[in-house]
């Protein structure tokens, strides 16, 4: 566990953009806060008969333009501190991408791998119980997160359908295909990560066939996020990692293989035969054209930011580099596309999945990839037209077109008169 605060760095990075950009210091200190914070203690059975208590919370930042958007996760080191900046970035996320929501996140502190298949649903479906009073397709709107999955939101999505008594679609996203679930949810986060890396690629001049690229996280956004880069943009993908380690093969990883194998050995790549095994910490600081962080927070730190050697750094995490690290890479010249662009592909398609269930109607996959792709390249270079207007870094202008629309909605509703 980290003891920085993910909330605190979050708005260093606001704080930046709002001095550039000369925001109205009234709107600042509202957006600084979030609207609502729900803390919930609930006791799960276990199936050894005894009953354990957990925590989780469920915070939602902003609803200026929609209602609240955003995933759950389930990993031992969640705390409210992190869940209200999750939250906060999903504001910025839903906002850079034009999609009408405002931003919310939930979590529990629970390593999922201590519990069997019995107790993890019986504990899914209790959390969403006790967090259903702020929830609802029109008010908050969850969705999969780190170690949530298509599964326990088919369990979300029961169980609040059994509260009201009817089947309710849009409560939640990134279900299964058989209960309302969009086709091309689940490679979206990915999906959106490989359009921004492209475009990445073209803007600073690179040929995508000669660039090398280090994955760090091998979930659903890594393991996608790999897979198309190679697929459909062309780059030699030479290092991925998840918790267990990492594995290096400097002449490209067979992407589909290592999934393969992944999904036979309990979900992890350690031991994967036709790659040399190496350590997270040696991935990051590899020597290769693009570095894709998709794991955790604060990957990147004080600690090894100097070693970093990528040129163009595609945040598939959310929050993987602290912002005086970014400071270090930004003076080294390093381009990076900012989480909150980088990762918008997943809610982006989630809104997709949302419209579809509230109309009960549903799209093909290529429809679903045409509308992603574009919204990720118009914001990719939304947000590039913002940094030369504004002089500054991607993350800075992609915060100043996002909080520009948020404010303005503010303004025009009027609501802190
Ligand atoms: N799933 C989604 O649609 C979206 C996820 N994200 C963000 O992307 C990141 C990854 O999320 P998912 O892929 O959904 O989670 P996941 O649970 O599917 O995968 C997480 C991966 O990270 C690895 N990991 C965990 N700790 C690690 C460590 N210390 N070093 C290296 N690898 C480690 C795990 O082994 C696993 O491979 C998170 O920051 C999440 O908030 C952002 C947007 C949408
Ligand atoms: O699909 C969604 O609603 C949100 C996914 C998420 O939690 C994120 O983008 O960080």
């Amino acid at each position: 566990m980290s003891d920085i605060s993910l909330f605190e760095n979050a708005l260093k990075q606001f704080r930046k953009a709002a001095e550039v950009m000369e925001l109205d210091p009234c709107i600042a200190e509202v957006l600084s806060h979030p609207k609502r914070e729900l803390t919930v203690h609930f006791p799960v059975r276990m199936d050894d008969g005894s009953i354990k208590v957990f925590t989780g919370h469920r915070v939602q930042h902003n609803i200026a333009r929609g209602p609240a958007k955003g995933g759950i996760r389930y990993h031992p080191s969640v705390t409210l501190d992190e869940v209200k900046a999750l939250a906060f970035w999903m504001t910025w996320k839903c906002a850079v991408v034009g999609i009408p929501y405002g931003g919310g996140k939930g979590g529990v502190a629970v390593d999922p791998a201590e519990l069997s298949p019995a107790e993890l649903e019986r504990l899914s479906r209790r959390f969403f119980s006790e967090i259903q009073v702020i929830i609802g397709e029109d008010k908050d709107i969850p969705a999969p997160d780190v170690n949530t999955n298509p599964q326990v939101m088919a369990w979300y999505m029961d169980t609040y359908s059994m509260n009201v008594g009817h089947s309710v679609l849009g409560i939640v996203t990134g279900k299964p295909l058989d209960v309302g679930g969009s086709a091309g949810r689940t490679e979206a986060t990915g999906r959106g990560v490989r359009v921004v890396t492209e475009e990445a690629i073209n803007y600073n001049g690179l040929d995508p066939k000669n660039c090398t690229v280090a994955v760090q996280g091998f979930g659903n956004v890594g393991s996608y996020a790999a897979k198309l880069i190679k697929e459909e943009v062309g780059s030699k993908i030479i290092a991925v990692s998840d918790v267990s380690g990492a594995i290096y093969n400097p002449d490209g990883l067979d992407i589909d293989d290592v999934v393969a194998y992944r999904d036979q050995n309990n979900g992890l790549i350690k031991g994967y035969p036709k790659a040399t095994a190496m350590t997270n910490e040696e991935l990051l600081t590899m020597d290769v054209d693009i570095l894709i962080p998709a794991a955790l927070e604060n990957a990147i730190t004080m600690n090894n930011v100097e070693d970093v050697k990528a040129k163009i750094i595609v945040e598939g995490a959310n929050g993987p580099v602290t912002p005086e690290a970014e400071e270090v890479l930004l003076k080294k010249g390093v381009f990076i596309v900012p989480d909150f662009l980088a990762n918008a592909g997943g809610v982006t398609v989630s809104y997709f999945e949302w419209v579809q269930g509230l109309q009960w109607y549903f799209w093909d996959i290529e429809d679903v990839r045409k509308a992603l792709h574009k919204i990720m390249r118009d914001s990719f270079y939304s947000v590039i037209n913002t940094m030369r207007k504004y002089d500054t870094d991607m993350r800075t202008a992609a915060y100043i077109v996002a909080i520009d629309r948020v404010a303005t909605a503010t303004k025009l509703r009027g609501i802190y008169p």
